[in-house]
């Protein structure tokens, strides 16, 4: 069994304000202790209640680092690229945004997950904060249930990026991947979980149930993550 701490809100804008308060206060933490934060967060569609939120806070933006916690392996000006939806939210903030995905190796996903690797070598670890959403069938970031599972989650644990493919391809996005690693999703100082509707709620429970053995990949991430987590969940 894994412990979180739920966070339950009558609607999505109340949450979207709480966890803009959250990240708020973490960014501030982290800049007095070390001058600078460095921030990861999703892709997919559950982020776009919050950015909005997030963006509009009064931050000195050009001391944080935005990276995703995965990305689709397209161009940054295609309609499925995280990236493109970190950019239209946080473009013009000052904050260094980061992405996954090196243009190229669109067509390699082996290689475009060492590119990443490389590049995040570079930056300071653990993150403050590791933000995950979280599929309706358990993923998270974009490690997948499926054939890709054990490579996902058994790769060394100095290995921070790698290329993916989702088995199947996830209709909504049906492109391969480049995604953070286990080990960095889950040594942040701060995990929070962001997930809405009854059916995630139930995924999710089930998948903490099952803690660090489970047959999802959330729960896998979860078992292994060293902080506290808290998981902010509306209708
Ligand atoms: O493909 C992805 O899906 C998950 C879940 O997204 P949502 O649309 O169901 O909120 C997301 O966390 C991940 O970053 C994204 O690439």
């Amino acid at each position: 069994m894994t412990e979180a701490e739920w966070w339950e809100f009558e609607n999505v804008e109340a949450m979207a304000k709480q966890i803009a308060d959250d990240i708020e206060f973490i960014i501030k933490q982290a800049i007095e202790k070390k001058g600078r934060a460095l921030i990861i967060v999703p892709g997919g569609s559950t982020p776009k209640l919050v950015f909005p939120t997030l963006a509009a806070r009064d931050l000195d933006w050009s001391k944080v680092t935005l990276m995703l916690t995965d990305d689709r392996l397209v161009a940054k000006d295609n309609p499925l690229s995280n990236f493109g939806l970190l950019t239209k939210h946080f473009g013009s903030s000052g904050a260094e945004l980061v992405s996954l995905i090196d243009e190229n190796y669109l067509d390699d996903r082996a290689a475009a997950g060492r590119a990443a690797d490389q590049k995040l070598a570079s930056y300071k670890w653990p993150a403050d904060l590791v933000w995950l959403g979280m599929g309706n069938d358990g993923h998270t970031a974009s490690i997948f249930p499926g054939p890709n599972f054990d490579e996902a989650v058994n790769g060394p644990r100095e290995r921070r990026a790698l290329g993916l493919l989702p088995v199947p391809l996830p209709p909504e996005a049906p492109v391969a991947r480049v995604t953070l690693s286990l080990s960095t999703l889950a040594s942040a100082h701060t995990v929070m979980v962001v997930i809405t509707g009854d059916h995630k709620r139930t995924v999710l429970t089930d998948a903490l149930k099952e803690g660090a053995s489970s047959r999802l990949p959330v729960g896998r991430v979860l078992g292994e993550t060293e902080a506290s987590i808290d998981v902010y969940w509306s209708k």
